[in-house]
């Protein structure tokens, strides 16, 4: 099965066309105020409209509120929920739209118990866990820790770059992968020659 391509911290309408044209399957916008690549409700109606059929937009919350996250999904067209915080089963499940739930990794993660308690996920993302930090860090983690089954799909996140998404693939064999930091000039600003480089090598496979 192909490996699927979600590029993550969308702020410029010019680079989420620039990931659908590389080919994309899914961009995402992070709706969280303490990160640099926050986007505004308007932001992300002007973004999420230029999306052609096919290609799904994310939104990404950080324990938000839930007026907050019914306010964002009532405005903008998102397909997805990505929850990225410490948000219950229940919680990421008593919305409108599909999720997925972000797992931060560390050595003592049990990813089958997560698998199982987040049941209703369509995914889980893994990412690299850092002390204080909810994502977009850059951080690679050991690939080592994810069990070869498991009951999700798994989204492969953390420090992916044209340079190692190749490698990724190739060991832990996920449906698809998620790129932020590794694909930019500049922290919410990306590179189109970044997106290009990383999905020949998504492919290259
Ligand atoms: O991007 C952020 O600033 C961010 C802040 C808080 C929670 C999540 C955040 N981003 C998530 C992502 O962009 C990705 O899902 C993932 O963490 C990969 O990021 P990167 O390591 O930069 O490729």
């Amino acid at each position: 099965m192909r490996v699927r391509v979600k590029i993550c911290g969308i702020t410029r309408v010019e680079d989420a066309l620039c990931a659908v044209e590389q080919g994309a399957d899914a961009i995402g916008l992070v709706f969280y105020d303490q990160s640099p690549r926050n986007v505004s409700i308007n932001q992300a109606i002007e973004i999420a409209n230029r999306i052609p059929a096919f290609v799904s937009v994310v939104g990404l919350f950080v324990n938000a509120e839930p007026s907050f996250i019914n306010e964002v999904i009532t405005n903008a067209k998102i397909d997805l929920l990505q929850f990225h915080g410490d948000e219950t089963p229940e919680e990421c499940a008593s919305y409108s739209l599909p999720f997925i739930k972000a797992i931060r990794v560390k050595s003592d993660t049990n990813l089958v118990q997560y698998a199982k308690e987040y049941s209703a996920a369509k995914g889980l993302l893994l990412d690299a866990y850092a002390e204080g930090v909810a994502g977009g860090t850059g951080h690679v983690f050991d690939w080592n820790l994810i069990p070869k089954q498991l009951a999700k799909p798994i989204i492969l996140a953390g420090g992916l770059k044209a340079d190692n998404v190749a490698q990724a693939i190739q060991q832990v064999m996920p449906y698809a992968v998620d790129v932020s930091g590794g694909v930019e000039a500049s922290k919410g600003i990306k590179d189109a020659a970044k997106i290009a480089a990383f999905m020949r090598q998504v492919y290259s496979n």
